[in-house]
């Protein structure tokens, strides 16, 4: 798999975990902690309501034991008006408005307090007969709320007695406060809660009871709460739809957030790119190149990330140090180790390198072939140890006079010596080779490393400027053959002698 491929796939991979984490963080801690939060709001919003309905009982049950209240409403049996100001007690009944009204019946069983047959109008009036005054100490106060006719009512009872012939007859006064459900409805919509109100039928029988709230403690939609009629043994039904409400649903905001982390996938994939992909992908470009050129270098890849760049790092420590002792045993490979000077492999490596600008830029050049003169009987009469110091003086000699760092100055083996000059001028070479010549003729007074005096034979193959050599030579070993040649025949002709072969621009003969 490619990085760009891993790349993708991370992003992805990334984006799907944050999708899914959110998902299961929201179902398994949000919501839960939500649905305890709006449970606990609807708990509240049913209590409110249930408090509603409470309070309207309450004001009845207060007016029906106030100290006006009897005398209001004998009068208003009797026909007077609920709402007078002149009936005594009517103050008590004024805050309630033209709606009250007030109904009496009989008791159906006197046995059964709890449970009033609902009688009301004119014929509840007749036939309780009721006496000009009321008891005073009423037994009981009962409230509640009425579906009648359609109508949502609160009330209270209180008993009565009337006077018959038959003595006291236990009566009961009906208190009417009339809530329409308009009305009820409106109280709550300002709360945010919608309420409405229907007569239960015998399934709703079951449903809880709005006046005993437990086992509330799961959130819904809506609650259809009981309300049970003691008075005429009905009941009726109220929905609470409530105002708190969990959204199961995925919301338009999440959607969008959704859509935003989608968004995010090629951010996210560009910054892996650009942080991961793209470094690595130059740094294995470089090290592919360096593989097929079986060159090592350094990397030259900034990484974005710290621990890619300590291995950056370290590959080009590594590839320093070895570079290093490549260089090192390179040298050492091309070094004649008694005298430092190059030995024959450092001298190809670079005739090599300089015939091609030699016969590119034909600038000139000179080979310069040196034999130490009757080195065996040098060696024979000093000893071994003796000829590597000779060696050695020569050798320097030889650096001294190839110190430009375009000459080299070789071993080419035994007691013989190479000199490569480039870019040099005839005479210069010409001079050069016989300043060195005498120099190493008087090289013993100058150093106590030789015996006795010693001599060289130097061959020459010189090249002026403006040679096209590649028309003149296949390589650059024929000119080290003409220089070899030259230095034979200085050996032949009694050597300590410099023999000189010179290829100029006009010249058109062919070397001997
Ligand atoms: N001490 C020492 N001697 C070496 C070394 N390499 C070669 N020789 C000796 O150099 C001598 C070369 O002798 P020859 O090839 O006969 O040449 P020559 O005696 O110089 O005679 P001409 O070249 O004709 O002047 C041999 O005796 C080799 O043993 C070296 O590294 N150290």
């Amino acid at each position: 798999m490619t990085l760009k491929r891993l790349a993708l796939l991370l992003s992805m991979v990334l984006i799907l975990v944050l999708v899914a984490s959110y998902w299961l963080i929201r179902m398994l801690v949000i919501i839960p902690i939500l649905e305890r939060e709006v449970a606990s709001l609807q708990w509240h919003e049913t209590l409110a309501v249930r408090q509603y309905f409470s309070q309207q009982q309450m004001l009845l049950s207060d007016l029906a034991i106030s100290p006006g209240y009897d005398h209001w409403a004998k009068s208003v049996l009797e026909g007077g008006d609920a709402t007078s100001r002149l009936t005594r007690g009517a103050e008590v009944a004024m805050a309630f408005g033209p709606d009250l009204s007030l109904r009496s019946f009989l008791a159906h069983d006197s046995r059964e307090p709890d449970h009033f047959p609902i009688l009301v109008g004119e014929a509840a009036y007749q036939r309780a007969r009721l006496m000009p005054t009321m008891l005073p100490e009423r037994e009981m106060v009962k409230t509640g709320l009425l579906w009648l006719g359609g109508n949502l009512y609160s009330y209270s009872a209180s008993t009565v007695c009337s006077l018959n012939k038959l003595g006291c007859t236990l009566g009961y006064l009906l208190l009417l406060k009339p809530m329409p459900v308009s009305e009820v409805e409106s109280n709550f919509t300002r709360l945010g809660i919608r309420v409405t109100a229907r007569p239960a039928r015998s399934e709703d029988l079951a449903l809880p009871r709005l006046m005993n709230l437990t086992g509330l403690d799961e959130p819904v939609r809506q609650r259809d709460l009981l309300i049970r009629d003691s008075l005429s043994q009905g009941a009726w039904v109220l929905s609470i739809v409530y105002s708190a409400q969990v959204q199961h649903g995925v919301e338009r905001r999440e959607w969008i957030a959704f859509v935003l982390l989608l968004l995010l996938l090629p951010t996210t994939n560009f910054l892996l790119w650009r942080i991961f992909v793209t470094p690595i992908e130059f740094g294995s470009d470089q090290l592919l190149q360096m593989e097929r050129e079986r060159q090592y270098r350094k990397l030259t890849v900034n990484m974005y990330v710290k621990e890619f760049q300590h291995l950056v790092n370290a590959f080009n420590g590594l590839i320093g140090r070895v570079e290093k002792q490549r260089q090192q045993l390179q040298d050492l490979s091309q070094t004649d180790s008694l005298t430092g000077l190059a030995n024959r492999r450092g001298m190809d490596h670079f005739a090599v390198r300089e015939w091609r600008r030699l016969c590119r830029a034909r600038y000139g050049g000179a080979v310069m072939m040196l034999d130490i003169d009757d080195f065996k009987a040098y060696n024979d009469e000093f000893g071994h140890q003796a000829g590597d110091d000779c060696l050695v003086c020569v050798a320097r000699e030889l650096k001294r006079v190839a110190r430009r760092g375009e000459d080299i100055a070789c071993r080419y083996g035994g007691e013989e010596f190479c000199t490569i000059y480039v870019e040099v001028q005839p005479e210069t070479v010409e001079k050069l080779a016989e300043s060195l010549r005498r120099h190493i003729e008087k090289l013993h007074k100058s150093t106590a490393l030789l015996k006795r005096p010693i001599s060289a034979s130097i061959g020459v193959a010189l090249v002026e400027p403006g040679v096209d050599l590649v028309k003149q030579f296949h390589d650059f070993d024929q000119l080290v053959r003409i220089a070899d040649q030259q230095l034979y025949l200085a050996k032949q002709n009694g050597k300590n002698q410099v023999r000189m072969w010179r290829l100029s621009t006009a010249a058109t003969e062919k070397p001997a």
